[in-house]
């Protein structure tokens, strides 16, 4: 990593993956609050740490500040203030090489694989993509490790000539998961996975991320609405609320012992979104 800055910040006998220190977004926006007009704190002095081969589960309800937390570690938003440590490198400040580099140990998989994939490329190319970006080997071995992702995910070569649209939404999925999984990342960050996808294939979502994350020794951060689904996949939890962390602790922490009011609630909210086969 090239243009990132020295900084002890993280320089334990771990060092965490990715390290937020007291972050805070803010968007300007024609409403805003009483208390804040023109403005919308999204997220309001987070800080977390993903430390190697763990999964971090943030949950919370929709507009508490997920998407941007997520944003903010993959670089595709800036703070407005605290600071992004990458293994423990300041890289708040992100230069265009930073940024190259970033996306090339972070990747991230979104909700909807429909639209995170391109439509009018066969699989085959989107997986290739990537690798070419990034000018990752030659044409030969980027043949194979097309081939290498395609088995990882579960699916048959046969797909590799298909297009997007032909294919089921859980074998969509699977193919933006193999393309996050090109260049040998460190972390994933998963922003509501398995939210588009028919009850019955997210449990082979979640099983085949938690598959690929023991056997590569992934980091993950997985960010939900479902507090069940996140206890299923999660190391360790962070409930958030209107864009701060009311809660931090491991899945069983937080299950048996919620510190906070509104971890209560949301655990007695509404039935889970996952499938029954799950969580017995
Ligand atoms: N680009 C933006 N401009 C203005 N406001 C924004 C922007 N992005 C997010 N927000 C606002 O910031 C707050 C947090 O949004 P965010 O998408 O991070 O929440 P979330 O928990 O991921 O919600 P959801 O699950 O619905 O995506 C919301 O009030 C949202 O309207």
């Amino acid at each position: 990593m090239s243009e990132v800055t020295n900084n002890a910040a993280a320089s334990s006998e771990q060092t965490p993956i990715i390290f937020l220190d007291d972050i805070r977004v803010t968007f300007k926006t024609r409403t805003g609050s009483l208390l804040h007009p023109n403005k919308v704190q999204a997220v309001r002095g987070l800080t977390l740490k993903l430390m190697p081969g763990e999964t971090i589960g943030i949950v919370g309800e929709s507009g508490c500040g997920k998407s941007t937390t997520a944003n903010v570690m993959c670089g595709l938003q800036s703070p407005t203030s605290g600071k992004v440590y990458f293994k423990g490198q300041d890289v708040t400040k992100r230069t265009a090489d930073m940024r190259k580099t970033i996306g090339r140990v972070i990747s991230v998989v979104f909700q909807d694989p429909a639209t995170a994939l391109n439509a009018r490329m066969t699989v085959r190319d989107q997986l290739a993509d990537p690798m070419i970006v990034h000018k990752v080997g030659d044409k030969a071995s980027r043949a194979k490790r097309v081939r290498e992702l395609i088995e990882m995910v579960g699916l048959p070569e046969s797909v590799l000539d298909a297009l997007p649209g032909q294919m089921s939404g859980g074998q969509r999925q699977r193919v933006a998961i193999a393309r996050a999984l090109a260049l040998k990342p460190d972390a994933i960050i998963a922003d509501e996975p398995t939210s588009a996808l028919d009850v019955s294939v997210r449990a082979q979502i979640l099983n085949l991320l938690m598959d690929l994350k023991k056997e590569l020794g992934l980091s993950m951060v997985f960010i939900s609405h479902d507090i069940q689904t996140v206890r299923y996949i999660s190391d360790r939890i962070i409930v958030m609320n209107a864009g701060q962390a009311v809660e931090q602790g491991t899945a069983a922490e937080v299950f048996n012992h919620p510190k906070d009011d509104y971890t209560r609630l949301l655990l007695g909210a509404a039935p889970s979104l996952l499938h029954p086969d799950l969580g017995k």
